[in-house]
């Protein structure tokens, strides 16, 4: 479901002016992130898509429709909203939480915590977290469940107000890593708002730079926008380590990835091992790794493995090689197929290699 702002502008009762002019369509299936500094408008912008804000003028449309055409109830019904800190209710169980939403829509109480139960799973929640109350869990888990209860209305159209801000940057990162999977199996049309632009160029297909005074100053891809700021305001709000953001843009052509020894979990051990040894699956997905001159009591278990980096799949962007490579405890990078099974590894060497080859 695609959505369009039409010369959009918002003045509050008091006079400001939080968003001015804005167009932009915003493709089906896509995720749009709204970036810019504290007070340019993003949250405004974002909210003025489910109605929680009125424009002072202009249109918003959602699938060709004006929005104002549709109840905000009934529209909100179908619009998934994330924010900061989750918004959770407190004195409902985290299962409960999610499964407000599809109690709501009529479902009967146990197919609505069937459907709540499934959701946890999905956002990487272990069952036990269930029965729990929100205060209960860490913040990451938090915000988990808070997209966990966004997508149990099953709406095609996901909005998320910095829904991972609270949370400290390694757990950050393993959130978006998890929205990126969720979004290439769900295909929802996300609008996103953050005031990070590391995290608008990592989750974005298209990202949409604000300025104060609610003006939009560029829209376009993640690699247009670093690589051609259309003004001083843009190239200073996306920094100065450009050169290593850019990298998510290089085409990843020209990377060998070289066979790796693995063993299966669940398989006995013949003797210690000499070097970094990947451990797969019985589907050959990675689990982790088993560092040399361990030895494995009967037969090798997770408890035995060191936890491994970030994975790469083959044909994204060369950046996340580089990360894998860098990440990983062995300095192999794991790189996966489709399916998510393990293609090969490679080094951090062999990345700066091709780029360097590419200068
Ligand atoms: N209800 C309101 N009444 C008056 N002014 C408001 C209201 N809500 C927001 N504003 C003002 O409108 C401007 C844009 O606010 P908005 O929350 O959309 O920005 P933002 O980019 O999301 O900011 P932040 O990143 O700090 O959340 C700000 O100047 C803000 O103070």
């Amino acid at each position: 479901m695609g959505i369009e702002f039409r010369d959009v502008t918002k003045r509050y009762p008091d006079g400001t002016v939080a968003v001015d002019g804005l167009s932009l369509t915003i493709d089906d299936g896509t995720i749009t992130v709204f970036v810019g500094p504290s007070g340019c408008g993003k949250t405004t912008s974002l909210r003025m898509i489910n109605r929680m804000v009125e424009p002072t003028s202009g249109q918003v449309l959602l699938d060709g429709k004006d929005v104002r055409e549709s109840d905000p109830p009934v529209l909100r019904r179908g619009i998934g909203y994330v924010i900061q800190n989750a918004g959770l209710f407190p004195h409902r169980t985290v299962l409960d939480n999610v499964a407000t939403v599809p109690l709501l829509t009529g479902w009967g109480k146990r197919k609505a915590r069937d459907r709540a139960a499934e959701l946890l799973d999905t956002v990487g929640l272990p069952a036990e977290l269930a029965k729990r109350y929100p205060a209960q869990l860490s913040g990451g888990q938090q915000q988990r469940v808070g997209v966990a209860r966004a997508l149990a209305g099953d709406s095609p159209v996901l909005l998320m107000d910095e829904p991972f801000s609270a949370v400290d940057p390694i757990v950050r990162e393993g959130l978006q890593d998890e929205l990126l999977r969720l979004q290439s199996r769900l295909g929802k049309t996300i609008v996103f708002v953050t005031h990070d632009i590391d995290e608008a160029v990592r989750l974005g297909d298209k990202v949409a730079v604000m300025r104060v005074g609610g003006k939009l100053a560029q829209y376009g891809t993640p690699a247009d926008v670093l690589r051609h700021p259309v003004d001083d305001f843009v190239a200073s709000f996306v920094g100065r380590d450009r050169g290593y953001r850019g990298l998510s843009f290089v085409d990843s052509a020209g990377v060998e990835v070289k066979d790796v020894a693995t063993i299966e979990v669940g398989e006995p051990l013949p003797g210690p091992v000499e070097d970094w040894r990947l451990a797969v699956n019985a589907e050959r997905r990675p689990r982790g790794w088993l560092a040399p001159g361990s030895t494995v009591d009967g037969k090798l278990a997770e408890p035995d493995l060191v936890a491994g980096g970030s994975l790469y799949q083959q044909g994204s962007p060369i950046r996340g090689a580089l990360d894998a490579a860098l990440s990983s405890p062995s300095g192999l990078g794991v790189v996966i197929d489709d399916e998510g099974r393990v293609a090969g590894v490679v080094t951090a060497r062999q990345i700066l290699d091709v780029l360097d080859d590419r200068e």
